[in-house]
């Protein structure tokens, strides 16, 4: 495979200013002497006339060329920068791929070699990824970091640990004779591996953060019918994107709206009103509402004091069903279906809501009394009223739950998983150092492959296909 040469399109959609056509492998330079006229000096923008099969011009613009390994790839590579216009770029992808030994890259197969050819690591690679689909700050600091090997730095410095002792244990059972150096070597190397273990169990707490800042933050809004809960998303999102009437039971399905804030992605869940009903299509949209509640990082519950209070309109009994997404109100059973994963660090805002519509007399105080429960916070969306405060708070809450984006987290359900592995077969190890110090090496083997499996160096050919089809072509 990796002795075709692969060309793509490398920048966005055409037609562009300027467009950028990779190659790489081992035809580049004959390319360049048949399209470009020759090889021009490496590392140099140089500017060349471009021309087809038939000599004649197809566009005058710039071409690079890097010569292996000193390049993304590792092989040999050029890059042509032509006018962006279809056609030019459609001339010249046919030049190229009627040479022999070329054809057209699939997605992601520029950074795949980079890394076959050791360039990258997995979490690099990953990391790249993350970097063209970062739509934030937080995600875009996150992911370049990443991509510049902040994780693989830190799993190649354990197994390099994990290596390191192995080493200790096999050595103490070759010399096993020579008097008790054994013993030593058994509680030096259990010392350092009790820190290993300590090192990713605080690695691994980390995962959630990670996770926030590359999938958003999860904000979940529920409240009774008629709250005002479409109301608050259009308003946060600045258009109509949820349908609101006077109507209560106007939302039936889970309405999103995805915003930045302070440069983390938060994503906003309008959801139906929580009640019984005998609708059969609100109800399920209740039931979806509760399961939102259940996965949100952040729920905000939303209430018009002023709505007569009937079942679940009251604050108080509303929090028991935000708390215990999935009991049902006036049933002691508990749903059939299985909860769904219920988010640990989930975080209950309550919001009072329509302030301008209160009569004179009811005040923040009566509100609550009426509600036995006091607001966090209190909007008006028609006249905008306390939104910027609420926002505010979404915000640091965001950014209190995403932490540092410069600090390497597990970003992805596979690195939380295979860390755990890791350290699951560690504090095995941990549990009984005595064992025998075969034992003890096969162990640590063990915990040291799951850690190769994260930055590619072991057994995740089956994986390649996963991650690398994420990219786009040309990538
Ligand atoms: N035109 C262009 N811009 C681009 C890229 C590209 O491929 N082409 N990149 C695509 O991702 C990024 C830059 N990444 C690059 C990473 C490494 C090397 C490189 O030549 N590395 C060699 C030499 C290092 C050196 O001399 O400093 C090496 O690592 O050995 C080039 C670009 C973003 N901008
Ligand atoms: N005066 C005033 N009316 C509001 C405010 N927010 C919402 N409303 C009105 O309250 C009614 C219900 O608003 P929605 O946003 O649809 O309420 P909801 O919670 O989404 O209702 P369901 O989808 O039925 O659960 C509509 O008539 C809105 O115009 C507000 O801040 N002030
Ligand atoms: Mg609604």
């Amino acid at each position: 495979m990796l002795a075709d040469t692969i060309a793509a399109l490398s920048t966005g959609s055409l037609p562009s200013g300027v467009a950028v056509v990779r190659v790489s492998g081992p035809a580049v330079r004959e390319a360049l002497r048949r399209i470009a006229g020759d090889v021009p000096p490496e590392r140099r923008a140089s500017l060349r006339s471009f021309r087809g099969p038939d000599r004649r011009l197809i566009d005058r613009g710039i071409a690079l060329f890097f010569a292996g390994p000193r390049s993304v790839t590792g092989e040999d590579l050029a890059e042509f920068h032509l006018h962006g216009g279809r056609a030019v770029v459609a001339a010249l992808l046919e030049t190229l791929t009627a040479l022999p030994g070329m054809r057209l890259a699939v997605a992601g197969e520029f950074t795949r070699r980079a890394f076959e050819n050791g360039r990258i690591d997995l979490t690099e690679a990953e990391g790249l990824a993350d970097l063209l689909a970062a739509e934030t700050e937080g995600q875009r600091r996150m992911a370049v970091a990443q991509a510049g090997g902040a994780l693989r730095a830190v799993y190649e410095g354990w197994m390099q640990r994990l290596t390191h002792a192995r080493a200790m244990i096999e050595a103490s059972f070759d010399f096993a004779d020579e008097g008790d150096v054994g013993a030593d070597v058994g509680a030096d190397v259990a010392s350092d591996m009790r820190r290993l273990a300590e090192d990713m169990r605080d690695h691994l707490a980390k995962a959630g953060r990670g996770e926030i800042l590359r999938e958003g933050y999860k904000v979940a809004i529920v409240g009774a019918p008629n709250a005002g809960k479409s109301s608050l998303l259009n308003a946060l999102a600045d258009r109509e994107v949820a349908i609101v009437t006077e109507i209560p039971g106007t939302t039936r399905d889970v309405i999103q709206a995805t915003l930045d804030l302070g440069g983390i992605s938060v994503r906003f869940s309008d959801t139906a009103g929580i009640r019984e009903t005998t609708d059969q299509i609100e109800a399920i949209g209740v039931e979806r509402a509760r399961e939102v509640m259940a996965a949100a990082d952040l729920v905000l519950v939303l209430v018009d004091p002023d709505q007569a209070p009937g079942p679940l309109a009251r604050l108080g009994e509303l929090l028991t069903h935000v708390k215990h997404p999935m009991m049902l109100a006036g049933r002691d059973e508990v749903v059939e279906a299985p909860p769904p994963p219920h988010n640990p660090r989930r975080q209950i805002l309550t919001v009072r809501t329509k302030t301008d519509m209160s009569p004179a007399g009811l005040s923040a105080e009566t509100a609550e009394e009426r509600n036995d429960v006091r607001f966090d916070a209190a909007i008006s969306t028609q006249t905008g009223e306390g939104m910027v405060a609420l926002v505010e708070r979404i915000a640091t809450l965001a950014a209190e739950a995403a932490g540092d984006p410069d600090e390497a987290v597990p970003v992805r359900v596979r690195h939380r998983e295979l860390v755990s592995d890791a350290l699951r077969v560690l504090d095995q190890y941990l549990a009984d150092p005595s064992v025998p110090p075969e034992v003890a090496a096969e162990m640590l083997r063990m915990a040291g492959d799951r850690l190769g499996a994260l930055t590619g160096q072991v057994g995740v050919e089956e994986l390649l296909d996963v991650i690398f089809s994420e990219f786009c072509i040309g990538k």
